[in-house]
């Protein structure tokens, strides 16, 4: 059984079929790429699995359960974490503090046990402490822990990103666009860290990339969609290698290029 399947999935805005009749399916333990040109529908099926936006059509199961159903604060309980394409960090906190929200979903105190530090309050809070420093330590943010957001290079910010994202302690980590904007270097010690995450940490990943250096370096399978719809679907070659995903990237599709 799948970890992650989407069925049928389309959400339309007015006139706009922003994703439309996709269907795919994620495995335990593997890396999953979304790919396509500008506007596709990429971000918006990222939406649609987040439970941001309501499903015009098709069905959703994460780890054998429906969650076509659920709200988006539901979704993280499960152990589903994202980034975004556009870093939503707190710019005046620090990247413990940020990474340390990123637990926020695991609180199991409640406001009096925490303004009286409880034993369990303390335990808890040892807790988050030690999966953040894991975070810290894997992605080797030590020399950035108690420094602002604000005053952070543009790549350390998306790898902090990435790191809240897994101080959740999730299954699958959908990964929106990690390379954009990083330099060729960053962009391979992006490929390093996703290949970490799915070995050290049994981690599930779903990505959204343009940069086909890194989705061939990593995934294991990639849907191509364009205008909301389904390309092709395959090994890293094998979409590379169709004629309507290389018709799409062009600017055209191949029944209008026909
Ligand atoms: N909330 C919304 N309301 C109306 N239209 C939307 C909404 N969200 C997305 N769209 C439209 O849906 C289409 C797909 O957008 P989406 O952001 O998913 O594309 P994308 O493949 O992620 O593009 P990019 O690579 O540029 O980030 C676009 O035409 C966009 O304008």
């Amino acid at each position: 059984m799948s970890l992650l399947k989407a069925e049928d999935i389309a959400v339309h805005f007015g006139g706009v079929k922003a994703v439309d009749g996709v269907s795919f399916e994620v495995e335990a333990g593997e890396v999953f790429a979304i790919i396509g040109p500008n506007g596709a529908g990429k971000s918006t099926i990222f939406n649609l699995i987040s439970r941001i936006y309501p499903l015009t059509k098709g069905r959703i199961w994460f780890d054998g359960q429906e969650i076509t159903g659920l709200r988006a604060h539901q979704i993280a309980p499960l152990g589903i974490a994202r980034t975004f394409q556009n870093i939503e960090l707190f710019d005046h906190s620090t990247v413990l503090q940020n990474l340390l929200m990123g637990r926020h979903t695991h609180r199991r105190t409640n406001f009096l046990q925490d303004i009286l530090f409880l034993p369990k309050v303390r335990r808890e809070e040892h807790l988050h402490r030690h999966r953040v420093e894991e975070v810290i330590e894997f992605l080797e943010l030590e020399a950035y822990r108690n420094k602002m957001i604000a005053g952070l290079p543009y790549g350390v910010r998306k790898v902090v990103e990435i790191g809240r994202a897994l101080a959740l302690g999730p299954k699958l980590i959908l990964l929106d666009e990690p390379a954009s904007g990083l330099s060729v270097e960053e962009s391979q010690e992006v490929a390093f860290w996703i290949e970490d995450m799915r070995r050290e940490m049994g981690l599930t990943v779903l990505m959204v990339e343009h940069d086909m250096g890194l989705v061939t370096a990593v995934a294991d399978r990639v849907l191509a969609v364009a205008n909301g719809r389904p390309l092709a679907q395959g090994t890293p070659a094998e979409v590379q290698a169709d004629p309507e995903v290389q018709a799409a990237y062009l600017g055209t599709t191949a029944e209008a290029a026909a």
